[in-house]
């Protein structure tokens, strides 16, 4: 038998006051709670109460993570109930808030597995230890040199790979003990941290190339020895680093990156929700990245994909892109390129005024883009002239100022429509209430990953993928295809979070099918339905006398 600490303060077996009699007299409770046994429904309320009753967001989610750290199913049972109110609580925005202030209101290391660069030789047991026995199926790793727009913040960003883990169980439905949240702490080149007593990650320097290289590769060998089947996802790693890793990892084991992959799906998603409500054809699209970085680069090659898909040459697809980083527009001669810059680069030969084409100002005038995405970690910089001058060359503009969190917007979707006069198709990165204009009612899609991640992971762990190919990613990008009513004026281009469960579930399915289809099980399985079926974990409480 367990010991009664062992039982109460284990937060994938706690039921707290639901205990039964029963339970109690077999494990020992007896006399360690209040005599009354409440129901799942009656400690749900009474925990939504407690909630509302928080004066600010990131208190209330100090509340909830308190819940999720004492009991697993009382927090998801919550999750599932409400799911649309807590996203921004749980995840963001008010992640970023918490990430910020980790270290300082640290309670809590949440199951989470801790990597030291420091201390490679305890990479496997890290794992080990965090795991405790429990049969990992999805891990989440993050070295936070690059947390949402927020840059580099260290041990702290462990909150990311937590908040990311918790959509996947109230979206998908993994079980949330066979998940595993990783940091790994390679240093931080964060000032304010380094100088912070308080901080509690590695007090140096970001250490980078083969020192850290070596730790990753470590990392990914125990994490395959120790957890097999397990799916393994990237989140928020630095520029210089994420695409690197990707390609090292991605065609040996089960892996992707969230940032490249989750956003490149969910922004082609939208674009095509977009072209849908427009009628217009991808192939006539003029595209627009501007942030040219580790999402704007994801982006564009999904959305490259899609055009030599749609019957276009690589060299006629590539075309269709235009790249815009801190220098401007990106031509083939721009000095400090990165590796996934360089195949969506301009010839300055192109245009009669390559030398002014420094700001995002001057490439919209000269190129007249038809889609405009900003993932640049710039406030504001989708300017009422820009948007005009966009709105003025196209009937329909796509617009999806995507960078997070809200105070780092490229533009509100309130201004863009009123910019627009109503015109503009968008999709925002953190979620935007409806907007009324002229007697429309505008509803505004969440372009966030997190519509993406949970069901294509999902998929991959029911259908045991031997790895993910660009196959099952196009097949994923389709699948939200006609669930919005694109014929409603004011429809949004993506679907609203609260039919999260209903289209991961969708999505999950086609991924497995996608897997089957191409063989890439590791394991035979027949009906990929079924697969995913089986694997659902649903909040309630499992009998334990
Ligand atoms: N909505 C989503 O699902 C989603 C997904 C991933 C990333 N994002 C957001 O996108 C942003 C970028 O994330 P990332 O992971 O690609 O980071 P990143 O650091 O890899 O890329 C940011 C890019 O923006 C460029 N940039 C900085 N200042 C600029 C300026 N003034 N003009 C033009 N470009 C400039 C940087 O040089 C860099 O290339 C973040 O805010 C992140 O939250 C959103
Ligand atoms: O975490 C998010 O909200 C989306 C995305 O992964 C990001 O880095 O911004
Ligand atoms: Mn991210």
């Amino acid at each position: 038998m367990k010991s009664t600490a062992s039982i109460l303060n284990n937060p994938f077996l706690n039921k707290g006051t639901a205990f039964t009699q029963a339970e109690r007299q077999s494990l020992g409770l007896v006399g360690t709670l209040p005599s009354h046994v409440q129901t799942l429904d009656e400690q749900a309320t009474q925990a939504y109460t407690q909630f509302q009753s928080k004066p600010n967001d990131l208190e209330k989610r100090i509340f909830l993570m308190n819940l999720f750290n004492e009991n697993r199913t009382l927090f998801f049972r919550l999750m599932d109930d409400h799911v649309v109110e807590f996203m921004p609580i749980v995840y963001d925005p008010t992640v970023a808030d918490s990430i910020e202030e980790y270290s300082h209101l640290f309670t809590d290391p949440q199951n989470a597995a801790f990597i030291s660069v420091d201390d490679p030789d305890n990479v496997e047991a890290a794992l080990k230890n965090a795991a405790d026995g429990r049969d990992i199926r999805l891990v989440v790793v993050t070295d936070a040199e690059g947390i949402l727009g927020m840059g580099d913040w260290g041990v702290n960003g462990v909150d990311i790979a937590v908040g990311k883990l918790m959509v996947y169980t109230a979206a998908a439905g993994i079980d949330p003990a066979q998940v595993l949240p990783v940091s790994i702490d390679a240093g931080t080149n964060n000032a304010t941290l380094l100088a912070d007593p308080l901080y509690l990650g590695n007090h140096h320097k970001r250490v980078y190339g083969d020192q850290y290289y070596d730790v990753i590769d470590r990392f990914v060998t125990a994490e395959q020895k120790l957890f097999p089947e397990s799916l393994l996802h990237w989140e928020d790693f630095g520029r210089s680093n994420a695409q690197v890793i990707l390609d090292k990892y991605k065609d040996k084991i089960a892996t992707f990156n969230d940032d490249i992959q989750g956003t490149g799906m969910v922004v082609l998603a939208g674009i095509l929700g977009a072209l849908n409500i427009s009628k217009e054809d991808i192939k006539d699209q003029k595209f627009v990245t501007f942030g040219a970085g580790t999402a704007g680069m994801g982006i564009a090659n999904q959305v490259l994909d899609e055009l030599k898909r749609a019957g276009l040459s690589e060299d006629e697809a590539r075309k269709h892109f235009y790249a815009v980083d801190k220098q401007g527009l990106l031509f083939s001669d721009t000095p400090d390129l990165t590796a996934a810059q360089k195949p969506f680069t301009r010839d300055r030969a192109e245009f009669d005024n390559a030398d002014e084409l420094t700001t995002l100002a001057a490439v919209v005038k000269t190129i007249h883009p038809t889609v405009l995405i900003g993932t640049s970690t710039q406030p504001g910089t989708f300017t009422e002239a820009i948007v005009k001058d966009m709105a003025a060359h196209t009937e329909r503009p796509i617009i999806f100022p995507l960078s997070n969190p809200t105070k780092l917007a490229e533009a509100t979707a309130a201004d863009l429509i009123k910019w627009t006069d109503g015109k503009a198709l968008i999709a925002t990165g953190i979620p935007a209430g409806d907007v009324d204009y002229k007697g429309t009612t505008y509803h505004i899609g969440q372009g966030n990953n997190a519509l993406m991640y949970p069901g294509l992971g999902f998929g991959l762990i029911a259908a045991k993928a031997k790895v993910l190919n660009g196959e099952t990613l196009s097949a994923a990008c389709h699948a939200l295809g006609g669930i919005v009513d694109t014929t409603k004026p004011g429809a949004a281009v993506l679907p609203p979070v609260s039919q999260l469960t209903a289209f991961s579930q969708k999505l999950a399915e086609i991924v497995a099918q996608s897997v089957l289809d191409q063989k890439l099980n590791k394991e035979p399985i027949t009906d990929a339905k079924q697969a995913v079926a089986d694997m659902k974990w649903i909040p309630e409480y499992k009998s334990l006398d």
